[in-house]
């Protein structure tokens, strides 16, 4: 890719084999932005041989790179990084486009995906096995001993959604190629054009030819195949509790890391700083218009406390702009009609059942301007359902112990806040958390990317974060010597 001048449409075609190629019957889907309406590009609709060609190919590269130092593949990583950042500008307009966030994000997003390859590359040549001597346990014989290598699993399935189409790919992407794996990318549909011009660049950096495939096309018809294919040893995936747990159920036998759905609680307790409190809920909650998996999703906040609270984050709600992408708005088109019709649901309902609505509530077809409810229902389908848009409940609470319930009752565990001056309590608060990370006194969120990442119950299987995702793209290999 020499230039990314930001044209009208994008007619991208996808890496297969190491060429740019389309569907041999010229098939493409269509992206429109959600903003303006407008088209902004096609991708290939892929079918079944195609997907086998992906297979076949990524299957053929890795055995190659395998064998390659991993200093060489340390280069190539760094080489990438440097391609995809100098390109920021020109990607970060597209994300921004074909995912409606807001530009400076959008942008933000680009270099924080060239941080993470850097960082993988960096850590990845420090991924080393053990040995163990037979001695060491009881009546083991001092000559026999066990060399533990790390080894690749071979092709990974890398499946990522719309909201983070760089950084959720890259972080699958990077990691799997720094151990020796080849990939197959199944970008969002909505995010795929940032994808593939992101898989520029690493062809550019000197991509072996068919160790990244990219896989475009309707889930209809390439999903299953994906992921029920002899010929993936790895799915990692980032996406929907449905469709993660309905794929973890055709899979079968093949290692996955499922990265899905939250209802991140923020718990504010009344000794806590509520200026603070205020400050990060808000951007916890409203930042990419809601539509993050990591969203603070509910607020569970103590009965004394919550007055005060909430007049705290209606001013801030309030503060936020509403518009284009391009103009840098804080809240911005939702992806797509289904899931603002999803969200107008969930808004009517919660309103149906008594909630106080403090703030404004506006609707231009995908647009929202953001909505803060206060005294909102455990009985309300907004204290458990996710909304990925901008609107945030409060739940009052007498005690700490109907607060961790109310958290735990959840059929997500990803992550939480809690909101407190007191140490003490707030480890005794998150002891009691079933989720994946709890936040002290910060909004919930996934960076900095080399911190383990993961969620519980309906949330996810395995840890993503630079060490653990270098980790999960591999396996132990044992070798014993008898001497
Ligand atoms: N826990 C996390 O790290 C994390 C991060 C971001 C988003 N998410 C979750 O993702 C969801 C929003 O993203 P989305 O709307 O893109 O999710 P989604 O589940 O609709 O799609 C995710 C990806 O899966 C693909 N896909 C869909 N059906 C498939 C099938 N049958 N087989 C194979 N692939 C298939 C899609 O094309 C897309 O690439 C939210 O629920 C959010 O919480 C989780």
């Amino acid at each position: 890719m020499t230039t990314h001048s930001v044209e009208a449409f994008r007619q991208k075609n996808v890496l297969l084999g190491g060429e740019w190629q389309e569907n041999e019957q010229g098939n493409r889907i269509t992206l429109d932005s959600p903003s303006s309406g407008e088209d902004i590009g096609s991708v290939p609709a892929l079918n079944e041989a195609e997907v086998d060609k992906a297979v076949e190919a990524a299957r053929g590269a890795q055995k190659q790179w395998q064998k390659t130092p991993l200093h060489e593949r340390k280069q190539l990583l760094l080489r990438w990084a440097d391609k995809l950042e100098e390109n920021k500008e020109a990607i970060g307009t597209v994300i921004m486009q074909e995912v409606a966030k807001k530009k400076s994000s959008a942008v933000d997003e680009v270099v924080r995906t060239a941080d993470f390859i850097r960082h993988t590359a960096e850590e990845g040549v420090r991924i080393n096995g053990e040995l163990l001597t037979g001695d060491s346990y009881n009546g083991g014989p001092a000559g026999k001993t066990a060399q533990v290598s790390r080894v690749p699993l071979g092709v990974v399935l890398a499946i990522a959604p719309f909201n983070y189409p760089l950084n959720l790919s890259a972080s699958k992407i990077a990691p799997a190629l720094m151990t020796g794996n080849s990939v197959i990318f199944k970008p969002a549909t909505q995010g795929s054009l940032s994808g593939i011009m992101m898989m520029e660049t690493l062809e550019e950096a000197g991509l072996p030819k068919g160790l990244v495939n990219v896989t475009t096309g309707r889930g209809s018809e390439i999903g299953d195949v994906l992921v029920t294919h002899d010929g993936i040893d790895q799915i990692s995936f980032t996406g929907g509790s449905g469709t993660g747990i309905s794929m973890a159920e055709k899979a079968g036998m093949v290692p996955m890391v499922l990265e899905l759905g939250g209802k991140d609680p923020a718990i504010v307790l009344e000794d806590a700083d509520l200026d603070k409190a205020a400050k990060e809920i808000t951007g916890g909650a409203f930042s990419y218009s809601g539509q993050r998996c990591t969203a603070i999703k509910r607020v569970l906040v103590k009965e004394e406390a919550a007055d005060e609270l909430v007049a705290k984050l209606k001013e801030k709600v309030e503060a936020l702009s509403v518009g284009k992408p391009e103009d840098d708005a804080d809240i911005t088109p939702l992806i797509n009609d289904k899931g603002a019709d999803y969200l107008q649901g969930l808004i009517d309902d919660t309103i149906a059942d008594g909630a106080e609505v403090t703030t404004e509530n506006k609707r231009d077809g995908r647009l929202f301007s953001p909505v803060l409810f206060d005294h909102v229902s455990t009985e309300s389908r907004i204290a458990w359902e996710e909304p990925f848009g901008p609107v945030l409940p409060v739940i009052r609470v007498k005690d700490e112990d109907e607060a961790v319930k109310i958290a735990n009752d959840s059929e997500y565990g990803l992550q939480a806040s809690v909101f407190t001056q007191d140490i003490n309590t707030a480890h005794r608060i998150a002891d009691e958390l079933e989720v994946g990370s709890v936040q002290v006194n910060g909004k919930t969120s996934r960076g900095p990317d080399h911190f383990p990442f993961l969620g519980v119950k309906n949330s996810g299987m395995g840890v993503q974060g630079v060490r653990y995702s270098l980790l999960s793209y591999t396996r132990e290999k044992v070798t014993v010597i008898n001497q």
